[in-house]
Formats: structure tokens, sequence, C-alpha cells
């Protein structure tokens, strides 16, 4: 094509702005911090290659489990979070780890409106009607994780980790695999967080129904705005009350009987638990207000 420029030809000055860039030199990261988890620090990045913003999340790993059999089963992970497309998660691009910064450095898609939980407490006023389309498209999510082949355990839904896109009220899972990543790359890495965790997460025999339980957990925070078992002081007095089937505190505030039903479904023992598939077919959701 006449005049057609390779765009690699084009030799720019370094951007003050950029800090760094990935290994195969197609992603390049802002200084920006849109935002902090617990073990993450969040950056705006860039994709040069599809000319998108993205964002690059940086976990801190305390220290590198090098097993060559380990590394293996972390880029198993992250070929298989690659390959997951669905509009109620967030999409996965790629991720290294930088050893010289003792990071895992991960590239999604990038969601400016922040979490569930910000949101929430943005607009605290707001109908059961956008709370329960938020509950449709977060178990819809989890449907697909869980139809999965072998199915696909969050491991650590919490409205930390759900992000909603303000403009459209469109709402996805994220931290996919921060769980496993971190088991793979920390030896010291403890998965999922306490006020969320079903009880047998604790005893290692448990299933996708895990993140049901999570999600019930959610959408109490949802309802109460009060982050489950916050009467409590550390982890270990959760435990006790999580292994003993004691409530959070939080659940006797919740005053429509209707959602306080849909809540405790959520939050039965496993073996009664239903499945995200079933839990959209509850009256609960398919009825407006
Ligand atoms: C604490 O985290 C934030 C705070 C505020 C944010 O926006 C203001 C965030 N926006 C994001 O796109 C993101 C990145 C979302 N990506 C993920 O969570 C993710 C998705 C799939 C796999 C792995 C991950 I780390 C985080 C974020």
């Amino acid at each position: 094509m006449e005049g057609s420029e390779d765009a690699s030809a084009i030799v720019e000055p370094p951007d003050p702005e950029v800090l760094e860039v990935d290994p195969t030199c197609r992603y390049i990261r802002y200084k920006e911090v849109i935002g902090k988890g617990a073990s993450k620090t969040v950056f705006k990045g860039f994709d040069e290659v599809d000319g998108i913003e993205v964002a690059w999340n940086q976990v801190r790993i305390d220290d590198l489990l090098q097993s060559p059999d380990c590394l293996e089963r972390l880029y198993s992970e992250v070929r298989l979070l690659k390959s997951l497309k669905h509009k109620n998660i967030i999409r996965f691009y790629n991720s290294w780890i930088d050893d010289k910064n003792k990071t895992v450095n991960i590239i999604t898609e990038l969601f400016t409106s922040g979490s569930l939980r910000q949101y929430r407490k943005k607009h605290r006023k707001v109908n059961m009607k956008a709370v329960k389309c938020w509950a449709r498209q977060i178990l819809t999510g989890l449907k697909y994780l869980h139809s999965q082949d072998p199915p696909i355990i969050h491991r650590d839904i919490k409205c930390d980790n759900i992000f909603i896109n303000g403009n459209h009220g469109e709402v996805k899972i994220g931290d996919l695999g921060l769980a496993t990543v971190m088991e793979q790359a920390n030896a010291k890495s403890v998965i999922g967080t306490p006020e969320f965790m079903a009880p047998e997460l604790y005893d290692e025999n448990y299933n996708e129904l895990a993140d049901i339980y999570s999600f019930g957990m959610c959408m109490l925070e949802m309802v109460t705005f009060e982050y489950p078992y916050c009467e409590c002081r550390n982890s270990a007095q959760i435990y006790k009350k999580v292994s003993s089937g004691i409530k959070p505190a939080s659940l006797s505030k919740v005053k429509d009987p209707e959602v306080m039903k849909f809540i405790e479904k959520c939050l039965l023992p496993a073996s009664e638990r239903l499945s995200a598939e079933e839990l959209l077919l509850d009256s609960f959701l398919n009825v407006n207000g």
C-alpha cells in the first residue's frame, strides 16, 4: 500500500510516563496506580498490539517456589486462565514472573470504576432491583467457571474482587487464579479471605460450591454494607464461628425475609448448597424489586 509506514520503523523517544515494559515488549506499564489490593498493586497499562488500555496487576511474592514442577503448574494455570472468555469474567491476557523484583505481573482487562465494594460504598442507596442484577451477573460468571472441565474454583470470591463498569452496570469477577498463582509462586501464601471462606475450605475437602458460600457472604455485604464477621477481631475468632456454623452478626440485620432466605441458601452446608445454575433459577432473582 502506497505510503504505508511500517510502525516499527518509527523510533519514538522514550515516554517519561512509561515505567516498565513486559518481556514480550507488547505491554507497557504507566506510573499511575489505579488501585491496591491485599497483595497486589494495580497500574494502568497499554497493549501496543491491540491499542487498548489494560490493567497491569503487580503481585508481590515473598519467596519464589523455584521448583520446576511448581513453575510448570504456574504456566499451565496461566494458559488455562488465558483461555477463559465470558462477559462476567475479567479477561486475563498474560502473566509472567519478574524474578528480579519478586513479583508476578498479570495483564488483564481494565476496569476503571473499581470493585463492587468501593462502588457500594459510593452509592449507598441502591434498589434491590440493581442488587439482584449484580447477583445474577456474578452467578452467571460462577456458572461459567464451574462448568469448565474440571470446574474452575475461584476460592477468593468477595466484593473486593468483583468489578463493576459504572456506566453500563456490567459486573465481572476478577482476581481469577490469583489464589492458585499465589499458591504456586509463594511458599507462604494463605488462600482466600477468612470472612468469606466456606468452612469446608479449611479442611481441604471442597469443591466449586465453596464459591457459592463466598457469594452468599458478598450478598450479605451488599445489603448490610458490613464486612461479614466484622464483630470478630482476628481470623481465629472467625474460624471458630465459621466451623461451628455460627453466622455473621450482620445476617440478623437483613430486614427483607426474601433476601434473608436467599442468602441462607448460599450459606448452607456444602451437601445441601445449591449450584450457581440452580440459584439462577431461584424466584428471588427472577422477581424484580
Ligand atoms: C484493587 O484492584 C483494583 C482497584 C481499582 C480499580 O479500578 C479503579 C481496578 N481496576 C482493575 O481493572 C483491576 C484489575 C482487575 N483484574 C483482575 O482482578 C484480574 C482478573 C483476572 C485475572 C487476574 C486478575 I489480578 C483492579 C482494580
